[in-house]
């Protein structure tokens, strides 16, 4: 993770946050390339569970040399600080059968609810993910980084680079 620390959120509660940085995202998954490639590559394809686990199967598509991504759509968060509703299938892994010789990706496993609504319809494939907190990681059998259960982890792809003030606000110094 490349920072973490406390926002306020709408509703007044203070969460916990860790970043992750386009650069920290891109090594770790490299990481996590060199131990299916070590462990149990060769794999007939891959999929990716939208929207999260998009960028990471490009990634491991292409250092492990698999040109068959497919992917699965699944609706389980309704608001952005996690309330969780029941798991809705929006768009089945067709090409992927019932998983043998495929690898499903997703950026990270958190109550494990997404992980394990997705290993049950592909019960022969691998599962693998950047980051896992301790509910979710017994549902995944690769990942790289364990972070907090209380912990927000916030993408490239939820951040904006923005203004920030100097801390010294006298210019007459
Ligand atoms: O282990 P869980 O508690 O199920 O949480 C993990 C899932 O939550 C996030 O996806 P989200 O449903 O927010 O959708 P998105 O990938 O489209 O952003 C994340 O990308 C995982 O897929
Ligand atoms: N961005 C993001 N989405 C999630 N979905 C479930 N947990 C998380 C998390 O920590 N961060
Ligand atoms: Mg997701």
């Amino acid at each position: 993770m490349a920072m973490t620390g406390t926002v306020q959120t709408r509703n007044e509660k203070t969460i916990t946050y860790a970043t992750v940085t386009w650069d920290q995202m891109h090594c770790d998954a490299r990481l996590l390339a060199a131990t299916l490639l070590r462990d149990c590559s060769p794999f007939r394809g891959i999929v990716a569970i939208t929207r999260g686990g998009l960028i990471p199967a490009a990634i491991l598509g292409r250092e492990l040399g698999c040109r068959l991504i497919e992917s699965i759509s699944v609706a389980s968060y309704a608001g952005e600080e996690g309330t969780q509703q029941e798991p809705e299938l929006l768009k089945a892994a067709a090409a992927a059968g019932d998983g043998e010789g495929f690898l499903i990706v997703d950026d990270l496993v958190d109550s494990g609810v997404t992980a394990r609504y997705v290993r049950r319809m592909l019960p022969k494939a691998v599962f693998a993910c950047l980051y896992a907190k301790p509910d979710g990681r017994p549902h995944a059998d690769h990942f790289v980084t364990e972070v907090p259960q209380d912990t927000w982890v916030l993408f490239p792809w939820d951040m904006a680079p923005q203004f920030i003030p100097p801390l010294n606000q006298d210019r007459t110094v």
